[in-house]
């Protein structure tokens, strides 16, 4: 995921081929011993691929200049098969696989076979802590037994409200505009941000960012300038280096500064959350806080208070980084779609509408509304936040295939050996959506596929949570992937039920990437991530 991050940092490439090319001269041999070296003892398998555009930079330029990295994997994958080579930095490759049996084997050695590349596990820990997403092995095996009581189904019932909340919060906001005027142009970007934010606060760790209620916080503050184009120079090139500098992070740049408030009001929220936790062991028992019955409230609990504050603030910090932008960027997605197809937009609220007066229950929203399951599904299938797996092996593997393999040399093979350091990517986007997979339609946005699972054909080989790898797979398979499905649907059923929305120039209103922590849809001609939607109160 971070990794992509460094790959989607938009303008910050002008910084960071300066400082690619000032590594080349001046720090190479640290940066290779540090970063590739261990990585790299044997070459990868002699696997056919695009060719590269220098030994420099390999095709990092044209890959992250693309609209849609996803259709060039896809494209190579139909011209090379289902394993290919693309050239990176400094002469290195990566093997990208994309058939269902190769993928399923690489994600189910995650954390032990295949781990982060070193470069984005400095990257991780350096910006967000030793959290989930940091850890490997055996760490990562207790940290996510740890965590994963708070991720039950009863747990997340008892969340349900708290995404209500958000969606009534915004709905508050928009009425008011509304009462205006009958219908009113709104950023629906801006507002997921809100719901996505205020919702991880207090789902996560019982804390309210107000976001809804304009509320300015270091931690929207410093996730603006991680995913902004707009910062200076030298802030840039300050986090770009940071992982192989760490003492970089301590210089002032309003970056720096900016990601020193994000880790300060998290280590008070901890701080808060603790000292909450130890009076209720003391005897205060009350009715059950909003911290109590957040994620990592039962955390605390469950370990008895032996959970360090470092511990809780590098977790708080994971829920942020992993359960933030991607619910945010997917509900966007859900009313971008709805507006290009308003056929599609009614079916839904009839559904809602048929069903009850009320808000549905959690068990409603997973198993009683079909329609509701199958866009949340295609828009997930359709716009995965992450776009792609890459690891590094830390041990010598062989890869099945179903399909056979070509070689360079012409050769075709069942198996593809991986020697330790060899660095493998697996294409999530390019998966999601391909036409081999998902029929001739599948670049286009068909909530109906989900209805009858029969007509799925060739996705129904592909493991990870209904044949998406959107959650990815195996042990590191989205932890909050329930709770991402219920906030997804709950916010959804309210605006859908009391909003029509239409896109400013209709369904053929063109919808381009904007570049930040992950991509986002922006409205063409927008400046920055603006998702302008009319929209109108259903009577
Ligand atoms: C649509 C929304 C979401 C998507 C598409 C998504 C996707 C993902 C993906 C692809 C990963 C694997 C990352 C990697 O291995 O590099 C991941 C991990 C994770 N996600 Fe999500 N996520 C979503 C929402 C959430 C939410 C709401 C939460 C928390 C409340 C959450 C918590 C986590 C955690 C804790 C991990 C780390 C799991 C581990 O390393 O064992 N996610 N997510």
């Amino acid at each position: 995921m971070i990794t992509n991050h460094i790959h989607q940092l938009g303008t910050l490439e002008v910084a960071y081929y300066v400082t690619l090319a000032a590594l080349a001269l001046k720090v190479l041999p640290f940066f290779w011993r540090r970063f590739f070296s261990s990585e790299k003892k044997l070459p990868p398998p002699p696997l056919q691929g695009p060719a590269s555009e220098s030994w420099l930079f390999g095709l990092h330029q044209y890959i992250s200049n693309s609209p849609d990295v996803g259709a060039m994997h896809e494209q190579w994958a139909e011209e090379y098969g289902p394993a290919f080579i693309i050239p990176g930095l400094f002469g290195s490759k990566k093997v990208m696989i994309r058939d269902p049996k190769a993928v399923a084997h690489f994600y189910s050695k995650e954390t032990y076979g295949y781990v982060q590349t070193r470069l984005a596990k400095v990257f991780i820990e350096t910006l967000f802590g030793r959290g989930l997403l940091w850890a490997e092995g055996d760490s990562h095996k207790r940290q996510r037994k740890a965590l994963s009581p708070a991720f039950s189904n009863a747990a997340i019932r008892r969340l349900t409200s708290v995404f209500y909340d958000s969606a009534y919060k915004t709905k508050e906001a928009w009425d008011a505009r509304l009462e205006a005027e009958s219908d009113t142009v709104i950023d629906v970007q801006a507002w997921m941000n809100h719901i996505a934010l205020d919702s991880i606060g207090i789902a996560g760790f019982g804390h309210d960012f107000g976001s809804l209620n304009g509320t300015q916080s270091a931690v929207s503050n410093a996730f603006n300038s991680l995913g902004s184009e707009d910062v200076s120079y030298l802030s840039n090139i300050v986090v770009l280096l940071s992982p192989a500098f760490p003492a970089l992070l301590k210089l002032p740049t309003s970056r720096n500064e900016m990601i020193r408030n994000l880790k300060k009001s998290l280590s008070d929220i901890a701080d808060e959350l603790l000292k909450r936790t130890r009076q209720e062991k003391g005897g205060e028992v009350g009715a059950e806080t909003a911290q109590e019955k957040s994620i990592i409230g039962m955390l605390i609990k469950a370990e008895n208070n032996g959970v360090s504050q470092e511990e809780i603030v590098a977790q708080m910090n994971v829920l942020l980084l992993a359960g933030y932008e991607t619910t945010s960027i997917s509900l966007t997605w859900a009313l971008i779609e709805l507006s290009r197809q308003p056929e599609k937009q009614e079916r839904l609220r009839n559904e809602l509408a048929s069903f009850r007066a009320d808000d549905p229950s959690w068990d409603d929203l997973m198993n009683g509304l079909p329609y509701l399951d199958a866009v949340t599904h295609e828009i997930l299938r359709l716009h995965p936040p992450v776009g792609e797996t890459t690891r590094v092996a830390a041990e010598d593997d062989i890869l099945p295939f179903a399909k056979p393999v070509t070689l360079s040399s012409g050769e075709t093979v069942s198996s593809l050996v991986i020697p330790k350091g060899t660095v493998v990517g697996v294409p999530i986007r390019a998966m999601n959506r391909s036409e081999a997979f998902w029929g001739e339609d599948a670049k286009t946005f068909v909530p109906e596929r989900w209805l009858d699972e029969d007509k799925m054909g060739g996705a129904k080989d592909i493991s990870g949570h209904k044949h998406i790898l959107t959650f990815s797979d195996g042990p590191r398979i989205c932890l909050g992937r329930a709770i991402a499905l219920t906030e997804f649907k709950s916010v959804l059923s309210v605006l859908i039920r009391n909003y029509r929305f239409e896109l400013p120039e209709g369904p053929k209103t063109i919808i381009e990437r904007h570049r930040s922590i992950l991509p986002r849809p922006k409205v063409a001609g927008q400046q920055g991530a603006l998702v302008p939607l009319r929209i109108q109160r259903v009577e």
